[in-house]
């Protein structure tokens, strides 16, 4: 088949190469020159654990273009541009612009996939706009483990007016073998949502456990994790207490969620309460720090891990970068140390030795293997274990916290 797809972030690359490694014919759209000048040189913008094999072995299937008229030949174009949180809302201007910039190239029959991230309706605008077939798609992957979950999902949600058009997209996905769900467009559109509203709030509801942990003797929120999650209705997945979910999707997809529903005249409560909890994260690991030394000011700082979540280089709301700022405004120097994220925020060195060597204080904010087993490198320092890495009996009892862990005797 030939598949258009416009938008070449981590979504857009990761479906056209798994589409690509089924045989498809894929063209990649994206209005970033730059973005598509390397890509045409073998350069992958991005770090996705298999994305750049996947590339590699099939890059005479997967061409990459600024120029929607090379969408001419298209079955199917997938739409997988930036839908960024605006002013608390769910911005489509993006999905709309790239709608009407490949009309006039679509051939009569062109089913156009809405896969972004998009609040019921905006599909429908979509048909609007490109006068064909529309259908919703909606991507479920986890950055650090795209290619995995694109080419084997938990499930394919597949919303559609028409049968047919659903049919052409469901058996376009059949090779995962995955449960579809056939659904209204809306529906579709309303799941994605719901997700990851729900996923979010497993998240604040095991880090207020956490809190709750941290000042009751012997408790492990750990072990409270691993024992609710036994119980099949509750499960074990989701239940890492920690610093709080950042990355590119739950903050601002909880925030929009929250705005739709509030022009709708709903209040959605527990999902405001979820956002409220999460953005206490980074200031409580500050306030523990500050406990911990004595005060902030002039004293140096260590953050291991500004991506927002081991195995990428994405620092979209980064919660290493949030606290880096918030000591950073307390007096604190700040530097960090990442295996693959970049960053122009906070001074970034080459080593977790280089890092820890000069740092009075330490704050683990994403829990990168490498990170594990260096309870030795820390023995001298005041350390907040803030994605649960180390073994606390390995560390003094004076100078280390770890979230959800009671230390305080
Ligand atoms: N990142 C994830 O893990 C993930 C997972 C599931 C769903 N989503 C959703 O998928 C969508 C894409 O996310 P992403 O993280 O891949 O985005 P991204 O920001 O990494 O990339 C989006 C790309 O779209 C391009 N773009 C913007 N406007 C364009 C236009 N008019 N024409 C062509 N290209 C255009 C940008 O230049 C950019 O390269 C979003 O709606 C997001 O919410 C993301
Ligand atoms: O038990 C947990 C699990 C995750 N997190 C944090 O939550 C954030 C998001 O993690 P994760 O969900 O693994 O990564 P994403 O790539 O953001 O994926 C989410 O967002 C995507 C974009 O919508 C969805 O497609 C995925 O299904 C959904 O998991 C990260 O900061 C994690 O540190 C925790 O704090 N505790």
């Amino acid at each position: 088949m030939k598949i258009g797809i416009v938008g070449l972030g981590v979504v857009g690359l990761v479906t056209g190469a798994v589409l690509a490694d089924q045989g498809h014919e894929i063209v990649g759209v994206d209005i970033d020159q730059n973005k598509v000048k390397g890509l045409q040189c073998n350069r992958s913008p991005i770090y996705e654990p298999g994305l750049d094999e996947l590339l590699q072995k099939n890059k005479e299937r997967f061409t990459f273009t600024t120029d929607y008229s090379m969408l001419k030949e298209a079955d199917v174009v997938f739409i997988t541009v930036a839908t960024p949180t605006v002013e608390g809302k769910n911005y489509i201007g993006y999905v709309l612009d790239a709608a009407k910039a490949m009309k006039p190239y679509l051939k009569r029959d062109t089913i156009v996939v809405v896969k972004s991230t998009v609040v019921p309706g905006t599909s429908r605008k979509v048909k609007q706009i490109v006068e064909r077939e529309v259908v919703s798609n909606p991507e479920f992957l986890r950055e650090g483990n795209a290619v995995v979950d694109t080419a084997k999902p938990d499930r394919i949600v597949i919303g559609s007016d028409n049968k047919a058009s659903g049919d052409m997209i469901e058996n376009l996905w059949s090779f995962t073998k995955s449960t579809v769900l056939r659904t209204s467009i809306e529906e579709a559109e309303m799941i994605k949502y719901a997700a990851n509203s729900f996923l979010a709030t497993k998240i604040s509801f095991i880090n207020e456990i956490a809190n709750l942990c941290e000042v009751i003797p012997n408790c492990d929120v750990n072990t409270i994790a691993k024992a609710i999650g036994l119980d099949k209705r509750i499960a074990p997945y989701f239940l890492n207490a920690g610093l709080g979910y950042g990355g590119s999707c739950f903050p601002k997809d909880t925030l929009a969620f929250v705005s739709f529903a509030r022009e709708l005249g709903e209040e959605l409560k527990i999902i405001e309460a979820t956002i409220k909890v999460n953005e206490e994260r980074p200031k409580r690991a500050v306030k523990i720090m500050k406990e911990l030394l004595g005060g902030l000011n002039s004293k140096t700082v260590c953050i291991l891990g500004i991506a927002f979540k081991p195995n990428t280089d994405d620092t979209r709301e980064s919660v290493g970068l949030k606290i880096a700022k918030l000591l950073s405004d307390e007096g604190a120097n700040v530097l960090a140390y990442d295996p693959k994220a970049k960053t122009s925020l906070v001074k970034m060195v080459g080593s977790k030795e280089e890092c820890v060597k000069v740092a009075d204080g330490v704050i683990i904010a994403t829990e990168w293997e490498e990170f594990r087993g260096i309870e030795q490198m820390l023995q001298d320092k005041a350390v907040l274990d803030g994605r649960r890495v180390l073994d606390p009996n390995k560390m003094s009892r004076k100078k280390f916290r770890a979230i959800g862990l009671y230390r305080g005797d």
